[in-house]
């Protein structure tokens, strides 16, 4: 038995065989055939059958909207036209590895150069032909690995589409060596409750089949279990079980004060485990995923769909969308696809939106054309505001499109060291503290090798939602937290005891956050903060508020 750690995602526990994410297939070499075009194009022609199939199979296994998709891929695979550029290909020497890498390759940049809807599914084709070329060379095919048993999921990191996509009925927890607690994949893995342990060193180390205990709560990997450590780990796993199922109510302090707590999604598919977790509402609506793959700013039109369809799964509950959060780790390229040296101090958030201002307006009215028809309480937010004069920019704009109830999200330590003055012109300030996190202590949130620096524990950061959380009280305006710190129970009564009035956190962990706020008192939440806030580090923080709160322990 050995253990490994790293970042725990959310409080699951999962137990089962490890199975690789295999690394990206290198680029076929130019070598001449040796084995002349005939054989080569029996190769092709095998390897293509044989990967339309297993594409169709999987999508026939995964079902909804998963099978659109792969049976569009299947379908890539089996296309005549590509399948005579590859026989060209051949003719003139190439290998078959070769001839399907560029005759892909060609279609995909003919793709790219159409744009719009077409360029979306150049990425498709990439997938198809890295899994044809794997099937040639002998390896195993990219992408999330297949498998009839269910399985613990290790991988460098994952793509979104990739984490988008995965079965839950076969992917018992994830395990990447790379990324912090907020880097995407880890926003995804929330989203979807997949027990999920990020930034992992060691883990490409582990073998196929090796079983393991992941812990989320603990962020330990039990590498080759007891036979009582998994006992105990499946005991734990259904009493988490039962938990969940206890009738939900309204957040609230052991001495009854309300603190709504509501839901982070990135798209209208997440609304019903949402209200199922008992979500009072939306507090952060990641609208920028759903755009994630688009060449071209989406039109009002498109946007209005999607907000209705939001705003009527939340009828009569307040929703709080965010404009288009682009750039760093959210790359769309309609917004900015300028290379910069650090994307995360570039053009990003609310600055994005200003170059491009029309695709801001758009935004803004088809949101403001979705509130009018619903009785939903919409409320919209500017990402990355780091002036005061920004937050007037973004609060006049939305106010002249409609929107009444306007505020941004504090991410930046300028916006909270100045959070009066920008209160005094927003009507509320959400608190991001994934990019607060990074932005204090200087930590890139994708990067593994500082993901220890990416922890919302660390004084300097509580400190700063402390000064929002003042001038929110002093102001008589709302102070959310909708960055992954309010996932983290404890430190969610931290973060009310400095001032937050309502955590908004992805729907899997609203459960454990209802409990823990449940067990303390408004003055134990206060002192609780000021314990953090005396702290010198992280863990100091941690360790003087589980002191106070498991006082016997
Ligand atoms: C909620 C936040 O925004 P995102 O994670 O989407 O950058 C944050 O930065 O805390
Ligand atoms: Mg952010």
């Amino acid at each position: 038995m050995s253990v490994l750690t790293g970042v725990g995602i959310g409080r699951g526990v999962a137990v089962g065989p490890i199975l690789r994410m295999p690394e990206p297939l290198p680029e076929p070499d130019t070598i001449a055939s040796t084995i002349g075009p005939d054989s080569e194009r029996e190769r092709v022609t095998n390897a293509l059958a044989a990967t339309a199939e297993d594409i169709r199979s999987r999508g026939e296994r995964a079902g909804g909207k998963a099978q659109e998709v792969l049976d569009a891929q299947a379908m890539m695979a089996d296309d005549p036209t590509l399948r005579s550029d590859i026989d060209v290909r051949i003719d003139n020497g190439a290998t078959a590895e070769r001839a399907v890498f560029e005759a892909f390759n060609g279609f995909k940049e003919m793709l790219l150069a159409i744009g719009g809807y077409m360029a979306e599914r150049a990425t498709d084709l990439d997938d198809v032909s890295q899994r044809i070329i794997a099937r040639l060379s002998g390896v195993p095919a990219p992408g999330v690995p297949t498998s009839d048993v269910p399985f613990v999921l290790v991988a460098r990191d994952l793509a979104p589409a990739d984490t988008a996509l995965l079965d839950l009925d076969r992917v018992l927890a994830l395990i990447t060596s790379d990324g912090g607690p907020t880097s995407h994949t880890a926003i995804l893995a929330r989203e979807k409750s997949i027990t999920a342990v990020v930034g992992v060193v060691g883990a490409l180390s582990l073998d196929d089949g090796t079983n393991v205990i992941v812990d989320a709560s603990t962020g330990i990997i039990t590498v080759g279990p007891s036979v009582d450590q998994t006992e105990k780990a499946k005991a734990t796993i259904l009493e988490r079980a039962q938990r969940a199922a206890v009738p939900i109510g309204p957040g609230a302090l052991a001495d009854g004060t309300h603190i709504p707590l509501l839901a982070n999604l990135g798209s209208v598919d997440g609304v019903d485990a949402a209200l199922a977790a008992g979500a009072e509402g939306v507090g952060l609506f990641r609208t920028e995923f759903l755009f994630l793959d688009a060449k071209s700013a989406p039109t009002v039109a498109q946007q209005y769909t999607h907000y209705s369809k939001l705003l009527r799964g939340f009828s009569g509950k307040k929703v709080v969308v965010r404009a288009l959060d682009a750039g760093a780790d959210k790359p769309l390229s309609f917004l900015n696809d300028a290379h910069e040296e650090n994307p995360a101090l570039g053009l990003r958030g609310l600055r994005a939106l200003r170059a491009s201002e029309h695709i801001l307006r758009d935004q803004l009215t088809a949101l403001s054309r979705a509130a009018q028809e619903s009785d939903a309480d919409l409320w919209v937010m500017a990402p990355m505001v780091s002036t005061v004069e920004e937050t007037k920019y973004f609060v006049d704009i939305a106010h002249e499109l409609g929107l009444a109830t306007a505020g941004v999200m504090v991410e930046v330590p300028s916006s909270a060291l100045l959070a009066d003055r920008i209160l005094a012109i927003a009507g509320f300030a959400s608190i991001g503290t994934n990019d607060l996190t990074q932005y204090t202590l200087a930590a890139d949130r994708m990067l593994g090798t500082v993901s220890s620096f990416q922890d919302p524990w660390h004084p300097a950061v509580l400190r700063l939602v402390g000064e929002v959380g003042s001038a929110g009280a002093a102001l008589g305006k709302p102070v959310g937290i909708c960055g992954e710190a309010a996932a983290d129970p404890l430190l969610a009564v931290v973060l009310v005891g400095l001032g937050a009035t309502s955590l908004s956190m992805s729907p899997a962990a609203i459960g454990d956050v209802r409990s823990e706020l449940a067990r303390f008192t408004r003055d134990q939440a206060v002192a609780f903060a000021q314990a953090a806030l005396a702290a010198d580090s992280p863990q100091s923080a941690r360790e003087a508020v589980r002191a106070l709160a498991e006082p016997g322990s």
